[in-house]
């Protein structure tokens, strides 16, 4: 049984936790993460029963895949401190985002396979996309033991590193457009005097519902907008509120914006 390592036990490595151990992935004994925060630690050891430890060097040297899940301005001193842990046998797979695989190879080695994901937090519901980039050592064969090993956490894309951004920009980030958007539904329910509890059940059902159209239909995404938009009705005074209002631009450049930083980071 492969060992998984994980450094950082944050938002987005508890997801990811959560989604393989609940879905049978891996046993929690094969599961070593580290945080140097007690809280962190406390808090996963109760929900997963995982090993779970302030050291970085343990997590290194017991696994055989070892993720990076740090915020992407500490991974440098992280990877720093256990650089000279790492051998060509392991796989390396860094979720920070904004970092390159060729950084990740400078700072590691450039003999280790390593490869980038970027994940979003859905994947703690198991609804999960993650796009992945390959290194230079990294093999096609590690991309696809990649896809098996995390596809129960959703679904997973590969890419060119230079669409990276862009992924952060748009599912990276991407949950937080959709719960901006989920909470001003909800807000508009109960202007117009619906409960707090039946507008948020009105609001999460019509977008999962319409995710689901969207998914399952061959149409363009305007013949499912048209689909509603009777001619004098109610949606096109919306539609027209709407676009009037600069949301389609509004969400083109949040994408774009999230993007540009995910490069500067
Ligand atoms: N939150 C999200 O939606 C997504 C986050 N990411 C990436 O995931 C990474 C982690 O982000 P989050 O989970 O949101 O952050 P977070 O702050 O929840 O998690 C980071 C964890 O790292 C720990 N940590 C800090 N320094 C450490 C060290 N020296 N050694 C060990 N642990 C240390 C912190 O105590 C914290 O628990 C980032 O690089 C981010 O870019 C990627 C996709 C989506
Ligand atoms: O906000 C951030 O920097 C991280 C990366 C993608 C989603 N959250």
């Amino acid at each position: 049984m492969n060992k998984i390592g994980i450094i950082g036990a944050g938002s987005m490595a508890e997801a990811l936790i959560n989604g393989l151990i609940n879905e049978n992935q891996v046993d929690k004994e094969a599961v070593i993460a580290s945080d140097i925060s007690d809280q962190r630690r406390e808090v996963m050891t109760d929900k997963y029963g995982i090993e779970i430890v302030a050291d970085n060097h343990k997590v290194v040297t017991e696994s055989d895949y070892i993720f990076l899940a740090v915020k992407p301005q500490v991974i440098g001193d992280v990877i720093e401190e256990v650089a000279d842990l790492f051998t060509t046998e392991q796989k390396v797979i860094s979720i920070a985002a904004g970092v390159s695989t060729e950084q990740l190879e400078e700072m590691i080695s450039a003999k280790v396979p390593v490869v980038r994901i970027m994940p979003n937090t859905p994947a703690l519901v198991q609804e999960g996309v993650l796009a992945y980039s390959l290194g230079r050592q990294a093999t096609e064969e590690f991309g696809r033991e990649l896809e098996d090993l995390l596809s129960p956490v959703g679904k997973v894309i590969k890419v060119k590193e230079a669409l990276m951004p862009a992924v952060t920009g748009l599912s990276g980030s991407g949950p937080a457009y959709v719960a901006l958007i989920l909470e001003a539904l909800v807000a508009g329910g109960v202007k117009l005097g619906l409960s707090h509890s039946d507008s948020k059940d009105l609001a999460i059902q019509t977008l999962a519902g319409t995710a689901k159209l969207a998914a399952e239909s061959d149409e363009h995404l305007a013949v499912l907008r048209d689909q509603v938009t009777s001619p004098g009705g109610t949606t096109a005074e919306a539609l027209y509120r709407l676009e009037k209002s600069g949301i389609r631009s509004g969400l083109i450049e949040a994408v774009a914006a999230s993007a540009e930083k995910a490069q500067e980071l």
